[in-house]
């Protein structure tokens, strides 16, 4: 008798423990989507409602730029990219003798947890030295910053550097030839003389990375960095679809067939203006894997080992000088899309029987 009451209380206590955990579980849930949908809502206003947009300028936060290069500050061995208060970008202003307007033209590119819009802005009018000695840190190119920032601040700046390039490129209507304004937000740009708008444009791009079933096809541009190879990317010409646009760029590109495909990701990448980024998996015929370097694209492609590949992983995404002046193998950022296309691949491998 003892027994089964001391068993019906021991499973009041689960049933009363699960409650709780699914409650809890229910409210957090509830507290991280509505987190986001008030996010996205309230992103949504600022882009509609300019008035709106002037109040959040006013009390939002500033990633700055200097003709495109970004304002990095070095903390220790890392560098960050400092988000400016809007009084403390107001004195800067001032010090340098800006009228404070001069926030209007930044544009929109995110908002904190609680609501607290980030705007990037350009002063490339200022001298560039002032600004960097008064805010004590530097304006780098971009592609260099991507390699010393972590995978948030890497595509914030991406994200504001693609549509500060794109607004300083559509001043003008390609209709009319009038100037074109933008909204508050930088969403968009209007030629009043006819009406029309002009939205921020991106190229869709595929980027691919070819397996011959126990290798991994890597590629590298004479304009990369010595040492560093990525998988092979391309612009999807109009009327393709992805997977056409994938089985051309291997063929055009390492004169390959691909036999299979799958989408693995995307990201949005700023070079050289502003791509999608579409991250695919292929798989050529073993017995037809010969490749045919296209110079006029690449400066050479070759098949990794697992081995090889792995050891790459394992090291700083930097040029390395061997003893025999060649450099090492290395592969691109963490947070770069054909980083996370290598990692896949090597997760399937170790994955495979043997
Ligand atoms: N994350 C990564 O690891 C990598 C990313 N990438 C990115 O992928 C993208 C495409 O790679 P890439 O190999 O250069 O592309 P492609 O292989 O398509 O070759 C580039 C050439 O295509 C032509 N082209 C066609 N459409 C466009 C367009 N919309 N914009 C610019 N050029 C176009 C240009 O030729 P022409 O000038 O003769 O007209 C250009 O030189 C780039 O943005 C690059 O930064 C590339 C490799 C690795
Ligand atoms: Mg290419």
């Amino acid at each position: 008798m003892r027994t089964s009451r001391g068993s019906f209380s021991q499973e009041l206590n689960m049933a009363m423990l699960y409650q709780a955990v699914y409650r809890r579980a229910s409210f957090l849930w509830c507290r991280l989507h509505s987190t986001y949908v008030r996010k996205m809502r309230y992103l949504f206003e600022l882009k509609e409602d300019d008035g709106l947009c002037r109040q959040a300028q006013n009390s939002g936060t500033f990633y700055l730029f200097h003709n495109l290069f970004p304002f990095l500050q070095k903390v220790g061995s890392k560098h960050l990219a400092p988000q400016i208060s809007a009084s403390e970008l107001k004195r800067i202003l001032k010090k340098f003798k800006q009228n404070k307007q001069k926030l209007e033209d930044s544009v929109l590119i995110g908002c904190s947890d609680e609501c607290m819009a980030y705007f990037a802005l350009d002063l490339g009018s200022l001298e560039k030295m002032d600004i960097e000695s008064e805010l004590k840190g530097s304006f780098t190119e971009l592609w260099k910053a991507f390699f010393q920032l972590d995978g948030k601040d890497a595509s914030l700046l991406s994200l504001a550097q693609a549509l500060l390039r794109w607004h300083d490129t559509h001043k003008y209507c390609s209709k009319t030839g009038q100037p074109t304004q933008k909204n508050l937000a930088g969403s968009k740009r209007v030629c009043h003389t006819n009406g029309i708008i002009y939205y921020p444009q991106m190229s869709p791009v595929v980027i691919t990375l070819v397996s011959d079933g126990s290798r991994c096809l890597l590629a590298r541009q004479a304009s990369f960095p010595q040492g560093m190879y990525s998988a092979l990317a391309g612009f999807c010409d109009v009327g393709e679809t992805l997977e056409e646009t994938v089985r051309r760029e291997v063929a055009e590109e390492v004169g390959l067939e691909v036999k299979s495909m799958w989408y693995s990701a995307s990201q949005h990448w700023p070079f050289p203006n502003s791509s999608l980024m579409i991250a695919c998996h292929a798989t050529v015929w073993p017995q037809q894997n010969e490749i045919r370097v296209n110079k006029l694209e690449l400066e050479a492609a070759t098949w990794f080992s697992l081995e090889e590949v792995v050891e790459a992983l394992r090291r700083e995404p930097r040029p390395l000088k061997q003893e025999d002046g060649r450099f090492s193998l290395w592969l691109p950022p963490k947070w770069a899309i054909a980083h996370q296309l290598i990692q896949e691949w090597v997760k399937q491998q170790s994955n495979m029987p043997a």
